[in-house]
């Protein structure tokens, strides 16, 4: 998927995503004192091969198969009617379905939190997890809601008038997260003037 990235600079590297995806593998598997109980959900587009990577990351920890699947969040937005129209991703859950396990969320970016509280409805769909915990390449603050990440790649500051991109090699053909002008940052901007 091409996408026009002139103007952005490099925040992460290839070789710093896979070290951060790395440190979160060993750190998920602390916090949950193992993996047997664990399942590894994507959130499309971008968050689905880092889960992949994520669970990969974990099961050559712990030496053990992590489940991981997607779960999609189209339907379950609250701003859904505000955006434009967008088709629907799989959703895939994985053989065992998740409940009392524990859910590891994968997103590439948390903003508002939007998504994420979107992910939790979807969840509500699907079973009762033990826990949910939540692990996102970048964390760019501004927050809508009371979501927080359990497990960061890394925290990147930035102004409401910034976008973020994360490109994966599974989508974009290369690894990089970049930073730039938003094209369409209004709404935020209203919210941070305001602040
Ligand atoms: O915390 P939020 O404000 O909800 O923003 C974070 C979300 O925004 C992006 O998704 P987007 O909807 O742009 O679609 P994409 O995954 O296809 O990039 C990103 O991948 C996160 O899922
Ligand atoms: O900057 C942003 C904000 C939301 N989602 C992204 O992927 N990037």
């Amino acid at each position: 998927m091409s996408r026009d990235l002139s103007g952005f600079r490099p925040v992460l590297s290839d070789d710093e995503i896979a070290r951060a995806l790395t440190r979160m593998a060993h750190e998920v598997v602390e916090r949950s004192k193992g993996a047997s109980d664990l399942v590894v959900l994507g959130i499309p587009s971008r968050g689905v091969p880092l889960a992949q990577r994520l669970a990969r990351s974990i099961s050559s920890v712990e030496d053990i198969d992590v489940p991981v699947g997607a779960i999609d969040v189209t339907m379950y937005r609250d701003d859904l009617r505000l955006r434009p129209a967008r088709a629907l991703e799989p959703t895939d859950i994985p053989t065992g379905g998740v409940d009392g396990k524990i859910v590891v969320l994968v997103d590439d970016v948390l903003y508002s939190g939007r998504t994420i509280r979107a992910a939790l409805t979807a969840l509500d769909d699907v079973g009762r997890p033990q826990a949910v915990r939540l692990a996102v390449l970048v964390d760019r603050g501004h927050r809508e809601l009371p979501i927080r990440a359990d497990h960061v790649g890394k925290n990147l500051p930035t102004s409401v008038r910034e976008s973020v991109k994360v490109l994966v090699e599974e989508v974009d053909g290369r690894d990089a997260v970049l930073i730039g002008a938003a094209e369409d940052p209004v709404a935020h901007v209203d919210l941070e003037d305001a602040r």
